[in-house]
């Protein structure tokens, strides 16, 4: 669901330290971002930047900060120190509203309410045009189930249901907090072209999963473990550089190695493959 967010942190920075790409190019940058979760640091002099147009995927462990890490990044979590800039303005500014969307690991659509309905509220909301509707409607192919009550949908439907509403005011920047938990593997293809699609169309993606099977698909990768980010790198160059096939293995070894912060290389996938 979209967030409308007022930020608890100041976050201001400058790009000179964070792990990859530039201040002109990145559509998140995050320096030295330090938050603490029941009196324990949840992310730990974290440093990274998220390049626009791209689909990053944002992996590590079930408690690796993944989640406190995103909500930083749409400005609803109280941070300690550090800073960060999302198209530019410190996350969680007024003026970021309609430009990103945020879909939470639980889906927050209303049951009692239709798909239509649902996105007519939000949209509301957030000020976009009516029009929206439709368009996001037709995005997540959704037209056949306009009318019905969302608690009448499938996890699949639903799920995109919660896409649709984030995808209402054309966001720049995506945050997606782990899309695919439960769907079949069906069903997660059909939303990884989606988003591929939407990331083909210029938006950000920042896509949480613990699947590393979906890594894959992303344009670049982010490994955290305990608050700290493993890897910064794209799925090739984290693979040569772990000498592995498989991101799993690659994960594994890096942990094996004890080497935090892997030098990220400077080209995304794509741009590498061009
Ligand atoms: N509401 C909370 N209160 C206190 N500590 C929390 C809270 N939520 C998360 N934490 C702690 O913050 C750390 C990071 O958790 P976070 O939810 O960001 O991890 P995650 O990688 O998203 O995990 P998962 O994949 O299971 O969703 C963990 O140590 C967790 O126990």
């Amino acid at each position: 669901m979209i967030q409308h967010m007022m930020n608890n942190s100041d976050a201001a920075g400058s790009a000179s330290g964070a792990s990859s790409g530039s201040a002109s190019s990145a559509a998140v940058i995050v320096q030295d971002l330090t938050v603490v979760r029941g009196g324990v640091p949840a992310l730990d002099r974290l440093s990274l930047a998220v390049p626009r147009g791209h689909l990053i995927g944002l992996l590590g462990p079930s408690g690796s900060g993944k989640t406190t890490l995103m909500r930083a990044i749409v400005g609803v979590q109280v941070v300690k120190s550090g800073t960060i800039e999302v198209l530019g303005l410190p996350a969680g500014s007024r003026a970021l509203r309609t430009r990103m969307g945020y879909v939470t690991q639980q889906a927050s659509v209303y049951d009692d309410l239709s798909v239509r309905q649902n996105l007519a509220y939000f949209r509301r909301i957030i000020g976009a045009p009516a029009s929206d509707i439709d368009r996001v409607i037709e995005r997540t192919d959704l037209g056949s189930v306009a009318g019905r009550l969302v608690g009448s949908l499938s996890g699949g439907q639903r799920s995109r249901v919660s896409l649709a509403a984030a995808l209402l005011g054309d966001p720049e920047v995506l945050v997606l907090d782990e899309p695919t938990v439960g769907l079949d593997p069906v069903l997660r293809v059909e939303l990884w072209a989606l988003f591929r699609s939407l990331a083909d169309d210029g938006a950000t993606l920042l896509i949480s999963s613990h699947v590393m099977d979906e890594a894959k698909r992303c344009d670049r990768l982010l490994l955290l473990r305990d608050g700290a980010l493993l890897a910064d790198d794209t799925v090739q160059g984290l693979l040569q550089v772990t000498g592995t096939d498989d991101v799993e293995q690659a994960f594994l070894r890096l942990i094996e190695r004890g080497k935090p912060d892997l030098r990220p290389s400077t080209e995304t996938e794509s741009e590498a493959e061009r």
